[in-house]
């Protein structure tokens, strides 16, 4: 049998020491992406999965699952308002336990395929739960313990503790079991108003069951700025939703089948009783279990502190994904843990972490998505900033789609014209978020934006007229003009 030795040069000597170099806990986005770019390295990697099932958060019960009942309900939304188009529908019916099914089967085959990229040879894969003994020593949920040079914990989150004890008096569901439902309430609530709580709602009320949302921030999706907020929230009210901003959530019961809430809403007290409630007021980093004391590895708020280089307080353990965050978004996971299976392998050339380009897509129709900085942000940090929307009603294709809520918006350097920024809240937004992030990948101007050929007609043209209005605007001087083409020669 030939034995990896490594491409740091690990003598035989340590590899009796070590029972690997590197043991990856947590099989889930982060920790495959760490494992597999670890194991190319030629280190011997082991990957510790603790979960009842294989894939991880994204696969199971996250990114995936959501997106299929998404779609679903986007299918039966415009099946059901054809007439825009000179189409009529009779009634449209559906079967719910179809619509399931077929997220089940594609959640399926997701799965199998990830079980299958962790069988396969390159690392040694290990159904089990891992907390640390020391530094260097996990000891796992079948008696066995386990030493490494090196480890990544990429363990994921929770649903966070509820932080109003009186909540304790509902059996609410969490984002799992909503997914998991064999029967639609007739009535729900949902508690919060970040992501899941916005895709969760569409995706019911179309599926016609009365929606109440209550969130306790001024506008649902609060890190977006206010007026991509306020077109979401148009938007829900229109398909019959009831939508609650700026609330203090003060009780709760359940009494005679029915699940109640009671909170303050414009200086009254508002108490609203649904079937269901659904409890979507955030996730925290899944380390509790994980004795990190004795690893030496600091947390905050049970979140892994990590620099950079996905580096945790002890040295030789690194973090990757939701546990350490600072984003519980899937791609920054898989940088995140492709960043630290690299950097245990090839510590002199290290890959740092560079979130100058962090971008968020929420799945509702219109989808909101972004880029970089929001003009919320930009004014929280002093930086200077020009902006420039345009609106989708007044945008050739998306009045063909019948498309015309939301607006896409840039943000530029006010003397550079550089992209700084970009939002869009309309029909496919995360896909059209794209060009604004390949733009800012290159660093381009609004200028450069605004000469690039776009197909017409398409969506994506509609980037051209803000980034227009912001070249007009902004004539960088002569000198540094020249600055640019000779940095640019
Ligand atoms: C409803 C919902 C929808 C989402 N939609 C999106 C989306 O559309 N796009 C997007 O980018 N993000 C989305 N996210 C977020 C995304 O799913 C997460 O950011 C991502 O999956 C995190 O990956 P991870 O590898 O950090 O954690 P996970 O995928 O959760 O992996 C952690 C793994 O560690 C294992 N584990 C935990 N503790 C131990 C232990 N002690 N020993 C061994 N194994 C252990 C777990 O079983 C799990 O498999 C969504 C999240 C939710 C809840
Ligand atoms: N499309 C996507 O990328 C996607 C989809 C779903 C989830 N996610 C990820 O999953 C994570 C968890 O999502 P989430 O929506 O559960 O959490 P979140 O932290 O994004 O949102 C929680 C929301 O609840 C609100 N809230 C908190 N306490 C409240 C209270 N007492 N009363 C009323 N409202 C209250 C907050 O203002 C916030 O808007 C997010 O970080 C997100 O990145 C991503």
């Amino acid at each position: 049998m030939r034995l990896k030795t490594g491409a740091s040069g690990f003598m035989l000597k340590a590899m009796n020491e070590f029972d690997y170099d590197v043991i990856v806990v947590g099989g889930g986005s982060g920790g495959y992406a760490a494992a597999r770019t670890a194991a190319n390295a030629d280190l011997r990697t082991a990957v510790v999965e603790g979960g009842k099932e294989v894939g991880g958060l994204c696969i199971l019960r996250g990114c995936m699952p959501t997106k299929a009942l998404l779609y679903a309900a986007e299918v039966k939304h415009l099946a059901e308002h054809p007439a825009a188009w000179g189409i009529q529908s009779g009634k449209v019916s559906f079967d719910f336990a179809k619509v399931m099914a077929r997220k089940d089967a594609l959640i399926k085959e997701f799965a199998d395929y990830r079980a299958q990229q962790l069988s396969e040879n390159t690392f040694t894969f290990i159904r089990a739960q891992a907390s640390f003994v020391d530094a260097h020593t996990i000891t796992l949920s079948t008696g066995e313990k386990l030493r490494a040079r090196n480890f990544v914990i990429s363990t994921g989150s929770v649903v966070a503790p509820s932080p109003l004890p009186f909540l304790s008096k509902l059996d609410y569901l969490t984002s799992d079991e909503a997914l998991m439902l064999k029967k639609l309430p007739k009535s729900l609530i949902i508690l919060g108003g970040g992501s899941v709580a916005v895709e969760f709602a569409q995706f019911f009320a179309r599926f016609d069951v009365k929606v109440t949302l209550i969130q306790r921030s001024p506008h649902v999706l609060h890190e977006f700025d206010t007026d991509t907020s306020e077109v979401l929230e148009k938007v829900f009210k229109r398909e019959g939703m009831t939508v609650y901003t700026n609330t203090t959530l003060t009780d709760a019961w359940q009494t005679n089948g029915l699940k109640g809430v009671s909170f303050l809403h414009e200086a009254k007290e508002v108490r609203v009783e649904a079937e269901e409630v659904l409890y979507a007021l955030g996730r925290v980093p899944n380390t509790k279990s994980l004795n990190l004391d004795k690893a030496g590895v600091e947390v905050e708020d049970r979140r892994i502190i990590a620099n950079e280089e996905m580096q945790t307080s002890a040295k030789h353990i690194y973090a990757a994904g939701d546990c350490t965050g600072p984003y519980e978004i899937v791609h920054i996971a898989v940088m995140q843990g492709e960043a630290a299976g690299h950097n245990i392998a090839f510590p002199d050339k290290p890959r740092r972490m560079d979130y100058r380009l962090v971008n968020s897509v929420v799945f509702t129709e219109p989808q909101v998505a972004m880029v970089a900085l929001t003009e919320k942000e930009a004014l929280r940090q002093n930086i200077p900033y020009r902006a420039a929307s345009y609106p989708f009603a007044d945008h050739g294709k998306s009045m063909i789609m019948e498309a015309k809520d939301g607006f896409v918006k840039l943000l530029a350097n006010p003397e550079t014209g550089e992209i700084i920024g970009g939002c869009c809240v309309g029909p496919v937004g995360g896909e059209l978020i794209h060009e604004i992030i390949a733009a800012m990948y290159k660093r381009m101007t609004v200028k450069e934006l605004a000469a690039m050929p776009h197909y017409h007609p398409t969506l994506a043209e509609i980037w051209t007229y803000p980034a227009e209005e912001l070249a007009l605007e902004i004539q960088p001087s002569p000198v540094e003009l020249t600055d640019r083409q000779k940095a640019l020669s």
